[in-house]
């Protein structure tokens, strides 16, 4: 049994003292003490039907995932892995998981894969090739990171200035944006999930592109995210006086979800689409937002845009076009697995500005990389996703 601080507030009455002794009233420290510490009602239980393996527990999208997971009937957690945090248990990495029953993280090289039969695997990029191919063939593989996002190798070998170490098995990755590949997912050993900035921006323009509505030239994309979108790692561009009080563009012209994007939105148009793309570092947490400069295809109007896209997502659980003239916004998704977007008439005549909104850790990243393993092993695709934005 492990042990936690909450403060001198035990909000648990099934909990138990330090000592051994039960606690039968909530909010009642010790003897006076400022804090109690308390054994913990453990809650997720890894006797369910698909067992998970998490590749980077200890990272900020690894933990995500097993937030998520503590609310799903039929996936449960049997591995998860470390590098640095190996030997640690999930509570003393992440503390606001300290009530989860969940074996501790070994390192990858340790990892014993007989007891598991999917993967999220939650590791930086570069890294994930050469562990993926050495899994066992049977698991079904989630990959979060960008390894396997790009079908041009060369393309991936310019954008992230490495060898690509699995060309096979890039032959058959499915590019995981649910809403608008979900056939494809289904059948799909391995997905890569997408990035959060390009779900951000191909879920609002890929039906608009396919439908024909906006011009393919001159797509301005201007976003924003929050600095969890930099992972957990020590780095001193994320320290809370660079980032705090001030924003930021990084990498203009040649951030690497650049390729990502152009490929989809090319796949859409069956023709070559150039973008610009500047991201920005917010000083918020969790959050993104792309504001997306088009322009409308000769004699189109804003209505059509906006009814195409109500067409496109009026049956999707995730994806929600708000009503005329509401402006979406990172507080109304924090937390959840909610894509918000709209469009608005932009001044110049013939142009639109679309904005859309996610929370990056969710559905930029382990939000939707449960969806697609729903998808895979033919569950409801919403199961363990139903969570309320959290506000304020
Ligand atoms: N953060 C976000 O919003 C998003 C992230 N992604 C992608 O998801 C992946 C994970 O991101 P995120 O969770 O933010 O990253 P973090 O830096 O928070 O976590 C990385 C994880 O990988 C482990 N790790 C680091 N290096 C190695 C290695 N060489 N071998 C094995 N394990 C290693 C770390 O272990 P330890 O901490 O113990 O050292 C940690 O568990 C990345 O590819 C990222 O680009 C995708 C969409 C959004
Ligand atoms: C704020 C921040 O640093 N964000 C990251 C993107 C995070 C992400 O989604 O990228 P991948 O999925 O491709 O790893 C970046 O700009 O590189």
């Amino acid at each position: 049994m492990s042990t936690a601080t909450f403060g001198s507030i035990c909000f648990d009455t099934g909990c138990f003292w330090k000592d051994g002794s039960k606690i039968s009233k909530v909010n009642k420290p010790k003897e006076g003490k400022m804090f109690v510490k308390c054994a913990v009602t453990k809650t997720q239980k890894p006797n369910k039907e698909v067992r998970i393996g998490v590749l980077g527990a200890s990272g900020y999208t690894g933990s995500e995932i097993v937030r998520l997971l503590a609310n799903h009937p039929h996936f449960g957690i049997t591995l998860m892995t470390a590098d640095k945090k190996a030997g640690q248990s999930i509570g003393s990495a992440f503390p606001h998981l300290v009530t989860q029953d969940l074996p501790d993280m070994v390192s990858v090289k340790d990892a014993n894969f007989s007891d598991v039969d999917a993967v999220f695997c939650c590791l930086p990029h570069g890294t994930t090739q050469e562990i993926i191919k050495a899994l066992p063939k049977g698991l079904k593989i989630v990959d979060l990171s960008a390894d396997f996002r790009l079908q041009n190798i060369s393309e991936y070998e310019e954008w992230y200035g490495q060898a690509h170490r699995a060309p096979d098995l890039q032959k058959e990755a499915v590019y995981g944006l649910t809403e608008l590949l979900r056939e494809e997912v289904k059948s799909a050993r391995l997905v890569a999930n997408p990035g959060c900035y390009p779900t951000s921006v191909q879920l609002p323009l890929v039906p608009l592109i396919k439908a024909n509505l906006i011009e393919f030239r001159n797509i301005i994309i201007d976003a924003k995210s929050g600095v969890s979108g930099a992972g957990r790692g020590a780095k001193e561009a994320n320290l809370y006086t660079e980032i705090s009080e001030g924003i930021y563009s990084y990498g203009i012209t040649r951030h690497r979800h650049v390729p990502e994007i152009e490929q989809g939105l090319s796949e859409a148009a069956n023709s070559k689409i150039t973008i610009s793309f500047t991201p920005h570092l917010m000083p918020m947490n969790r959050g993104m937002q792309s504001t997306i400069y088009v322009e409308m295809a000769p004699g189109v109007t804003i209505d059509d845009l906006y009814h195409q896209l109500k067409i496109s997502y009026e049956d999707e659980e995730f994806v929600v076009l708000l009503e005329r003239g509401v402006v979406p916004r990172t507080h109304n998704v924090r937390g959840s697995n909610y894509c918000l977007m709209n469009v608005f008439p932009d001044r110049i005549p013939g142009r639109a500005i679309i904005v859309s909104v996610i929370d990056n850790l969710v559905k930029g990243a382990s939000g939707q990389a449960l969806q697609n393993l729903n998808v895979m092993m033919g569950y409801p695709e919403n199961t363990g996703l139903l969570y309320l934005p959290l506000f304020p």
